[in-house]
């Protein structure tokens, strides 16, 4: 199986999680726009949810596919949220963001009472950070920000390359119209001492690390499906 029939089958998997009526976090990236198509489908046979899209690009597919969409002011409380992952470990953390949708993306996971993430086998990690860690911050200030987060890593035993992520030789700007600047430190062993840190940057908007989020991970790897449900 490539790597796309895995994303198919994880999504696939994810659906069967979905029941009528249910107000729904929809997620960003290859992975989320094939459960995308999928519940597009169940939703032209008659399916009714509501849909909160985590990105510009998943609100324009979901409009062109037929799928209802609410505003998360609309509908701040969601039953369900499906999305992608750059990275997983064994306790369910994450790494996000890779698509530039991670703030969105934390937002509407952290207003769903279950967040459900689908991925291919190659996304699961023994540690995190393998995967650059994207950061979002606030264009006021970048130096000064950049300057702040390498310092924090430092302090935390990290070190690496900062890289102002660009899309078409421009910076790649997000949907909340920050920057991003992906972080390759390696394997982070103490991520909530990173977060921690890192949000107490005020020009850090926020950071793709999902810690304590995820419900279960749906992963699809040559096997088949596994299931991997979070302890807490
Ligand atoms: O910003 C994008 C998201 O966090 C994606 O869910 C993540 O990058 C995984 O994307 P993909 O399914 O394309 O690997």
């Amino acid at each position: 199986m490539d790597a796309t029939n895995r994303k198919i089958e994880a999504a696939r998997a994810a659906l069967a999680h979905v029941e009528d009526g249910m107000r729904l976090g929809i997620g960003t990236g290859s992975t989320a726009e094939e459960f995308v198509k999928l519940l597009a489908e169940k939703v032209a046979d008659g399916l009714t949810i509501t849909g909160v899209p985590t990105s510009e690009r998943t609100a324009r597919l979901c409009m062109e596919l037929g799928i209802k969409l609410s505003s998360l002011d609309e509908t701040p409380v969601l039953d369900l949220a499906i999305d992608g992952a750059d990275e997983v470990d064994p306790a369910l953390d994450l790494i996000k963001g890779g698509g530039g949708a991670l703030l969105r993306e934390k937002i509407v996971a952290s207003a769903a009472k279950r967040f459900i993430v689908i991925a291919d086998g190659s996304k699961t990690v023994d540690c995190l950070g393998a995967f650059p860690l994207p950061i979002e911050v606030n264009r006021y200030g970048l130096e000064v920000t950049r300057l702040a987060i390498l310092r924090v890593a430092q302090e935390l035993g990290l070190s690496g390359e900062l890289t102002l992520r660009s899309a078409r030789d421009e910076p790649f700007v997000t949907d909340g119209g920050h920057l991003l600047l992906d972080a390759s430190f390696g394997r982070i062993p103490d991520s909530r001492a990173l977060s921690a840190a890192l949000v107490a940057i005020p020009g850090v908007v926020e950071h793709g690390m999902f810690l304590g989020l995820t419900t279960l991970a749906i992963i699809a790897g040559d096997d088949g499906i596994e299931v991997m449900q979070s302890a807490g």
